[in-house]
């Protein structure tokens, strides 16, 4: 099945000439019954879809801010089955295309096929599994062949060529272009050589280029933006529902509203 939904909610909103727009949230960071309102007051603020981090011990791709939101998630008790669970229970409501961010480890403690099934039935519309290459995610991939939940690959500043051309033609959804080296995190400067990073990556891609890591203004969310068909902001996100700051979270999602003529 073509994987649809997610791609298609991030193309409306470039021909409407704005820049897509993904926050990042920790699922039971601040309880897992706070998770429809935030996924709410995030939809009706107008983001493209939204990105649910699933709490894991060993998050090796996560920055300080990411890694304090799951210790703090853990020690609620959340796993992945009590956040499906709870996806489950408002699936109807919330709207906005839903991303789960997890590694592998919990999909596989799930179970493979039950995790893709159950994706599915709860209106999931993408994955993001960081520490599972591409050469090893053909598993994952056949569970999620015949669903709409798009696997949507990680493209760092560092992947070589012929990785790239290999990544963006196994891409579903939209490709997650990592704009530093290293993890997740608040950033002041990018690598010079981004501008055309990015536009090598959307000459070569079908499907929307969106850039993540560092991003946490709203300056930086117009600049990379720019660069970008959208942007992905985590740690920026967690720290203001964090320190009940809506306004922050307001200005972020505001900055990608710039119309653009492109
Ligand atoms: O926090 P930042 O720097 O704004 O980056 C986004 C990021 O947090 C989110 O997409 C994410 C959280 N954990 C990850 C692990 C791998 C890739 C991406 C992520």
């Amino acid at each position: 099945m073509a994987k649809k939904r997610l791609l298609e909610a991030i193309n409306k909103i470039n021909f409407d000439g704005e820049k897509a727009f993904i926050p990042y949230i920790m699922a039971g960071d601040g309880g897992l019954n706070s998770l429809k309102t935030k996924l709410l007051y995030l939809q009706d603020l107008g983001a493209t879809a939204i990105e649910v981090g699933i709490p894991f011990s060993d998050p090796v791709a996560d920055g300080p801010t990411i890694q304090s939101a799951g210790e703090r998630s853990l020690a609620n008790g959340t796993t992945l089955r009590l956040i499906m669970k709870e996806i489950e229970s408002f699936y109807e409501v919330v709207k906005v295309p839903l991303v789960l961010m997890t590694y592998y480890n919990p999909i596989l403690s799930y179970g493979l096929k039950k995790f893709a099934v159950d994706c599915e039935r709860i209106g999931i519309s993408g994955l993001i599994v960081p520490d599972l290459p591409i050469e090893e995610s053909d598993t994952l991939r056949m569970e999620l062949a015949s669903t709409d939940v798009a696997l949507v690959p990680l493209v760092s500043l560092t992947s070589p060529a012929e990785r790239i051309a290999k990544i963006i033609a196994s891409g579903e959804g939209f490709i997650y272009a990592v704009t530093v080296n290293g993890i997740t995190g608040v950033r002041d400067g990018f690598d010079e050589q981004l501008k055309q990073h990015f536009v090598s990556l959307k000459e070569k891609s079908p499907i929307p280029v969106l850039a993540g890591f560092g991003i946490s203004t709203p300056e930086q969310v117009v600049n990379i933006g720019a660069l970008a068909d959208g942007v992905i902001v985590g740690s920026a996100i967690v720290d203001a529902f964090h320190q009940n700051d809506l306004s922050k979270i307001q200005a972020l999602i505001q900055a990608s509203k710039k119309k653009v003529l492109n």
